[in-house]
């Protein structure tokens, strides 16, 4: 029987097999932050263990940073101790750092690809639930918890029971106006924020293809928003070419021979998955969330639905049945390692350009990364976004979780393009739309949330 890209990948990094069928799988790399690493740095430290393949790891500061002055120190204690002991901790082991200021600093699942740490094939960890973006580039990527952290450093492999498998298929050209972001909101609408429990996924079919490197990650990032372990694409000739030239990949003979390996990462067409979903491209509208989980999206010119969830409508002042199209704005968020992306920044810009935020409107713009600051600026994106009233901030994850400078005050609503609307996640009581780029666009010039495609005749 034909194997899946899961099987391929997975069983090349499987060192044994427990009995109860646990596997031991080696890692090759593990993306470290600063609000995970610290009790797995004090683990192997109090047992007298070293980190047995510090190459293998590579850490950045994202989530604690402020994103604007960074050249000064971090003002909340907290925070930057965080930040302070994960410097001293890489310093130890001996573990290559981008701390705040680097110029390879960013988001973890920014840098990842954009430096070409990420590559087909690989196995990646990080302690964090959106390391399965990295699976846009072909590669098995998950999230894991503290203690598995420990074990990487450890070992450089895991226990891990091997997921169900999942393909999601999506076909079919986009419509105008629409983006990767509406694309997984619309299939974590399908199947709820649990649908995915157990699995993971791959992404296949005509739309996923015409997705862009940058596109593709934004949907696996959130592909564990429904539940599942990760989400991956098969690598093809645009992965090949994203990666051509990268910092940390293969260059010259050994690029083409990492190629010639890469091309042989797809799921067999006999390949039996656990569970199949098929979506039609041209059913997929410009998307917006109006409840407290990623799952409760629908169609920005749509109605909530009748049979919402009261405590999730109660908590966003909503009700049944009514628009979402016209409802108040308060904050616009585009970034996060869903839309922190240059593309994201281009797009943004672009549908501004020309135009003036609402005065109603507070924007945060925060670059992915500072390689993503240094190109937007670079192509000139934060003088096309200073000319319509909004500022480029300095990387970080931002008002994407509430755990550093940028929150937004209880009661106020948000527009964000990042990945989670629960209770509290951007500020207690804050109350988060989730939305792509466009819409947040859109939000940011009429001080409303509208449909994109008028405000930007698309
Ligand atoms: C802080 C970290 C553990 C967390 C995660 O795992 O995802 C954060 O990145 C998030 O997005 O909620
Ligand atoms: S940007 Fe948001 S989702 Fe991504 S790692 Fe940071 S906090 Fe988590």
């Amino acid at each position: 029987m034909g194997r899946t890209l899961l099987d391929k990948i997975w069983d090349a990094h499987t060192v044994r097999v427990e009995d109860g069928g646990r596997c031991v799988l080696y890692i090759d790399r593990q993306y470290i932050h600063e609000v995970t690493s610290p009790v797995a740095f004090a683990g192997i430290e109090r047992r007298g263990f070293g980190v047995a393949r510090p190459a293998q790891i590579t850490a950045t500061a994202d989530h604690n940073i402020p994103t604007v002055d960074q050249h000064l120190p971090i003002g909340e204690p907290e925070s930057r101790r965080q930040v302070e002991t994960l410097a001293e901790n890489c310093a130890r082991h001996g573990i290559e750092h981008f701390g705040v200021g680097h110029p390879k600093q960013g988001i973890v699942h920014i840098i990842g690809p954009e430096l070409g740490f990420t590559q087909p094939g690989m196995t990646i960890v990080c302690g964090d639930s959106h390391t399965s973006t990295h699976g846009a580039l072909g590669a098995v990527a998950f999230g894991v918890g503290t203690s598995e952290v420990e074990m990487v450093f450890a070992s450089q492999c895991i226990l891990q029971t091997k997921p169900r498998t999942m393909r999601i298929t999506v076909d079919g050209a986009l419509r105008p106006g629409v983006e990767a972001k509406d694309v997984i909101l619309y299939i974590i609408s399908k199947l709820t924020a649990s649908g995915g429990t157990g699995h993971f996924i791959e992404f296949a079919g005509s739309t996923i293809r015409s997705l862009s490197m940058e596109g593709r990650m934004t949907v696996c990032n959130m592909s564990i928003e429904c539940g599942a372990r990760g989400g991956m694409i098969a690598p093809d000739e645009k992965t090949f070419e994203y990666l051509r030239g990268r910092e940390r990949t293969p260059q010259g003979a050994a690029y083409d021979e990492a190629v010639a390996r890469w091309r042989e990462l797809y799921s067999d067409p006999d390949a039996v998955f656990d569970r199949e979903y098929r979506f039609d491209a041209a059913d997929i509208a410009p998307m917006i969330t109006y409840g407290t989980n990623p799952g409760m999206g629908m169609a920005v010119d749509g109605t909530i639905p009748a049979d919402a969830d009261p405590k999730a409508l109660e908590y966003m002042g909503f009700r049944p049945g009514e628009r979402m199209l016209g409802k108040a704005v308060d904050y616009v968020f585009v970034g996060s390692c869903t839309n922190g992306r240059i593309e994201d920044l281009r797009r943004f810009a672009r549908l501004v350009e020309g135009r003036r935020k609402a005065d109603n409107i507070t924007a945060w713009i925060v670059p992915g990364s500072k390689g993503v600051e240094a190109a937007a600026r670079a192509e000139g994106l934060d003088r096309i976004l200073a000319a319509a009233g909004f500022e480029l901030r300095q990387p970080g994850c931002s008002a994407c979780l509430a755990m550093n400078a940028d929150k937004i005050p209880a009661g106020k609503y948000s527009v964000s393009t990042s990945n989670r609307n629960f209770e509290g996640r951007q500020g207690p009581g804050a109350r988060t739309m989730l939305s792509g780029v466009a819409v947040a666009a859109a939000a940011a010039v009429t001080g409303v949330i509208s449909d994109p495609r008028e405000v930007f005749d698309m």
